[in-house]
């Protein structure tokens, strides 16, 4: 079995290593059988019926179209928690630099550096750059998932007051916060007590422009803003506004755009949250993992658009794997295309995530074309796949 990989953004060797001598590199994206993916956007790419998965090594996955992939019956993957610690460090520089005036002083020592003088300047020039402390300050973290719960829970050791606030907090990242945070049940409390505000939820439509003009209305006058998540969670007007008036005194974000990048008061990075050689590694290594589980076992862990089920090695004859429509009826229409010619079926497993499901059937006959062509044939089956 010769499979082809496609990466649409460099992806880290040590990840590229765990890939099997049998998967091979291709620069043709429409031959792959699987693609790693960073941020570029695959909203505009002709998905080819031969594209199994998508490995997103990373959290975000608003680059991928994830219904029309479903569609297809390709799985997509992305890395939880494999690059947080990157942005979390990251968010910490942000704190303080939202806090003292590193950028402003830095320039003017730049500016200034062929000065004979410049040491006895700096200490009357010191005054423009002077700034606060955030010991004590009370930080609001909305989303406490990856990156938010490890943000929450260095901020309360840097001596902040934390305040977090996530209605869908998942019981893994709830044990990773520390008892110390302030649960929030209500954002709008965040908006009106919080010193800092940090923003780290996914952008979704339920959260595209949710810090708003209605948002900065609560917000205490000074109010320093960190979104290391997307650009889209701010309404660019508004958040423009909120500057000009005062409202937001600085605004820290990793995601520039011509209606931002510039701006006073904005301190904008180029993306570099995920952007250590741990992070890169991390999630190279997590996205290499879930293609060769999925590929060579059918085994799916970490999916953004099918459920996940392990079922191991396939010790049977042969494995059997179906992406299909979450509806009633399928399990019996698939076992009963192997039962009728006496095929038995030694293992089963099948789970729905939304509107999909996927089958893995462990059987005691090759099966044979035509049996693939009748699962295929089944209403709601999407794609079926012989393993071994
Ligand atoms: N700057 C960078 O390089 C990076 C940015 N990111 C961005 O950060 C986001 C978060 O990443 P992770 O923490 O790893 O993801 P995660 O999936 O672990 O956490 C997201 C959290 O947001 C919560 N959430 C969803 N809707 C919400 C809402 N309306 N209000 C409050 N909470 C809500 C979820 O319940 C979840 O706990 C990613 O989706 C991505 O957009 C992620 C990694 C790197
Ligand atoms: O993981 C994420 O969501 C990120 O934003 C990181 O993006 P990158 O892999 O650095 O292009």
């Amino acid at each position: 079995m010769s499979v082809k990989i496609n990466c649409l953004n460099p992806i880290a060797k040590c990840g590229m290593e765990l890939l099997p001598d049998t998967y091979e590199v291709t620069d043709n994206f429409a031959d792959a059988d699987a693609v790693l993916v960073r941020s570029a956007s695959m909203h505009d790419l002709e998905l080819s019926d031969n594209l199994l998965a998508v490995a997103r090594a990373g959290a975000g996955v608003n680059n991928i179209p994830l219904d029309k992939c479903a569609e297809k019956g390709i799985v997509v993957f992305n890395t939880p928690g494999a690059n947080a610690n990157g942005v979390k460090e990251l968010v910490v520089a942000a704190l303080l630099m939202a806090s003292r005036d590193l950028v402003g002083g830095y320039n003017w020592v730049k500016d200034n550096a062929a000065e004979a003088d410049i040491a006895k300047m700096v200490e009357k020039q010191k005054k423009n750059y002077a700034g606060n402390e955030i010991l004590g300050k009370k930080l609001g973290v909305i989303g406490l998932g990856a990156i938010g719960a490890k943000v929450a829970n260095v901020a309360l050791k840097l001596g902040m007051q934390v305040y977090g606030y996530d209605p869908y907090v998942s019981v893994d990242a709830a044990w990773g916060l520390s008892k110390d945070v302030k649960h929030i049940t209500n954002v709008e409390d965040i908006y009106r007590d919080c010193d800092y505000i940090t923003v780290h939820v996914p952008a979704l439509d339920s959260t595209k422009g949710m810090i708003n003009a209605d948002a900065f209305a609560l917000m205490k006058d000074g109010v320093k803003i960190l979104n290391f998540a997307r650009d889209v969670l701010v309404n660019d007007e508004d958040m423009k506004a909120a500057l000009d008036s005062g409202k937001v005194a600085k605004y820290m974000t990793d995601f520039p755009n011509p209606a931002i990048a510039g701006y006073k008061n904005v301190v904008a990075f180029p993306h570099l949250g995920a952007s250590t050689a741990e992070s890169e590694d991390n999630c190279a290594v997590m996205a290499c993992k879930e293609i060769k589980a999925y590929i060579n076992d059918g085994n799916i862990k970490n999916s953004v658009n099918y459920p996940n089920v392990n079922m191991g090695q396939c010790s049977d004859v042969a494995r059997v794997t179906i992406c299909h429509k979450n509806i009633p009826n399928m399990l019996t229409q698939f076992t009963g295309v192997f039962s009728k010619k006496g095929g038995n079926v030694s293992g089963m497993i099948s789970k729905a995530k939304g509107d999909y499901a996927y089958s893995i059937l462990d059987i005691g006959v090759e099966p044979t074309a035509d049996d693939i062509a009748e699962l295929s044939a089944i209403e709601g089956v999407v794609k079926v796949r012989v393993i071994k």
